[in-house]
């Protein structure tokens, strides 16, 4: 399997290369050439596999035997060993053909769980076996981050640097990623928004000077192929738990940096029946303007009560827009460039026309999605988090179909974001899990600093251990 970049002009990458290499050196990202294909049969063969096997299955022809097979099988092993759940994403039903897909089961309680401890793993089995070290950067408003760290802290051939919005977390995320101390882990506060962290990342995977001779960076956001090929697993495991690829199934993702449901419209292209696929966004609705008006120009990011989604300019959307735009890397370029210049960005009629057949879309501010958390609680006792609770509405409110089930991916575990759920009226801050229950305790280290790029990578320079 070879890996091509969304702009046409970068070099082609074989699996590993294109996992280590991040953002693309003509500033695109990187795709699978072609996408493997599973008929209905071999799909419906795999009914009643566990995650892990499934995962296997799935994961193998874009690895394509760079990683010997039984390696791949123990990588993924230790990636959903640590998980709370023995069904990893268990679906939990709330309505009628509505089904939630608890996604925070692993060790940092967000989505990002599935594919960034995969991600250390493979990493850390990559990197020892070609004796490298690497510099891994990247840019969370909040989930990414923790779970970044989680998979690389006791990786010795990798220092990482995790740049998040100052005060613009949540505690519990802020803590989780803060309270982790080893030597070679290193927590940024960044006095700006997250796409100002964003921006310095991809700055800076595409100028890496700064870094010491011999090091190279390595990206932990969704821009990192293995993100999205690891979350393509669990639209397969959810849609067979539901009776596919006999029956259809729709699924609604609050949506951000656009990874997350790029991963559910690449399970679709390769063999899954998916009916149906919903975007919701919190007030930061860029990707719900550009469905709905073809309005897709950037405005003032707005800090939300569903903080991981206060993203502007959503990375991956690049990758969709390659195949709306039947995969011509020079249109994207032009695109690209264009949307860097004027901060406007307008849709062909053929690529809206096909963007809508996929895609529903639908927008919440804060206020509706209070009710929503309130709503839900009041009629099935499930607590949603804020950013499922997008999702939840989204489905509900654009829904094609009430014949083919529903699923709402839980993205994150209502814990991580008790401000949302207490102005819901739940009476409590939403305990913890056992493993985080001292996290309020615990001792934590961070550096502030000015949104300037040059400060950021000095502090980086002196800190990268030699
Ligand atoms: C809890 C949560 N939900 C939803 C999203 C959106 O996912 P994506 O960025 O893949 O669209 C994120 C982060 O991006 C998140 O952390
Ligand atoms: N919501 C994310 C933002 C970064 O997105 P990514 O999927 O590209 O890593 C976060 O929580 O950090």
């Amino acid at each position: 399997m070879k890996y091509i970049s969304t702009r046409g002009q970068a070099p082609v990458l074989s699996f590993e290369d294109a996992i280590l290499a991040g953002l693309a050196t003509d500033g695109g990202l990187y795709v699978p050439e072609t996408l493997p294909q599973f008929s209905q049969e071999e799909i419906a063969s795999w009914a009643g596999l566990s995650y892990q096997e499934l995962a296997f299955k799935v994961m193998a022809p874009f690895v394509d035997g760079e990683i010997p097979d039984d390696d791949l099988r123990e990588l993924i092993a230790n990636t959903y060993s640590t998980f709370r759940h023995d069904a990893i994403a268990p679906l939990v039903q709330t309505a009628h053909n509505e089904f939630i897909l608890e996604l925070f089961q692993g060790p940092t309680l967000a989505f990002k769980d599935f594919a960034l401890q995969f991600l250390g793993n493979l990493l850390d089995y990559v990197l020892k076996k070609r004796d490298q070290r690497v510099v891994i950067m990247g840019a969370t408003s909040g989930d990414t981050g923790s779970a970044a760290i989680e998979g690389c802290r006791h990786s010795d051939n990798v220092d990482i640097f995790i740049l998040h919005p100052h005060n613009r977390v949540s505690e519990v995320q802020r803590r989780q990623m803060t309270t982790v101390l080893e030597n070679n882990v290193f927590n940024i506060a960044l006095k700006g928004n997250f796409d100002d962290c964003q921006n310095m990342v991809k700055a800076s995977f595409g100028d890496q000077s700064f870094l010491p001779e011999g090091r190279q960076l390595v990206a932990v956001n969704s821009i990192n192929w293995a993100r999205i090929m690891a979350q393509i697993v669990y639209y397969f495991y959810a849609g067979l738990a539901l009776g596919a690829p006999h029956r259809p199934v729709a699924f609604s993702v609050p949506t951000g940096n656009f990874g997350d449901i790029f991963a559910g419209y690449l399970a679709s292209r390769m063999g899954l029946p998916v009916d149906q696929l919903v975007i919701g966004t919190n007030a930061n609705d860029i990707l719900h303007r550009c469905i709905s008006a073809n309005d897709h120009s950037l405005h003032q990011l707005v800090h939300s009560l569903s903080p991981s989604m206060d993203i502007m300019v959503s990375s991956n959307f690049e990758r969709m827009l390659f195949d709306l735009y039947d995969r011509d890397g020079a249109a994207i370029n032009k695109l690209m460039t264009d949307f860097k210049a004027t901060g406007n960005l307008k849709l062909s009629d053929s690529a809206l026309t096909k963007a809508r057949e996929l895609f529903t879309s639908y927008r919440l501010d804060d206020d509706e999605m209070v009710r929503v958390i309130a709503d839900v609680w009041e009629h099935t006792e499930y607590l949603l988090d804020p950013h499922t609770a997008i999702g939840v509405e989204a489905a509900r409110k654009t829904r094609r179909r009430q014949d083919i089930p529903m699923v709402c991916l839980a993205t994150a575990h209502p814990a991580k974001f008790p401000e949302a759920v207490r102005k819901a009226g739940y009476p409590q801050d939403p305990p913890l899990p056992h493993h985080m229950a001292d996290l309020f305790e615990r001792e934590e280290r961070y550096a502030v600093q000015d949104n300037e790029l040059s400060a950021v990578q000095q502090f980086m320079k002196d800190n990268i251990r030699q």
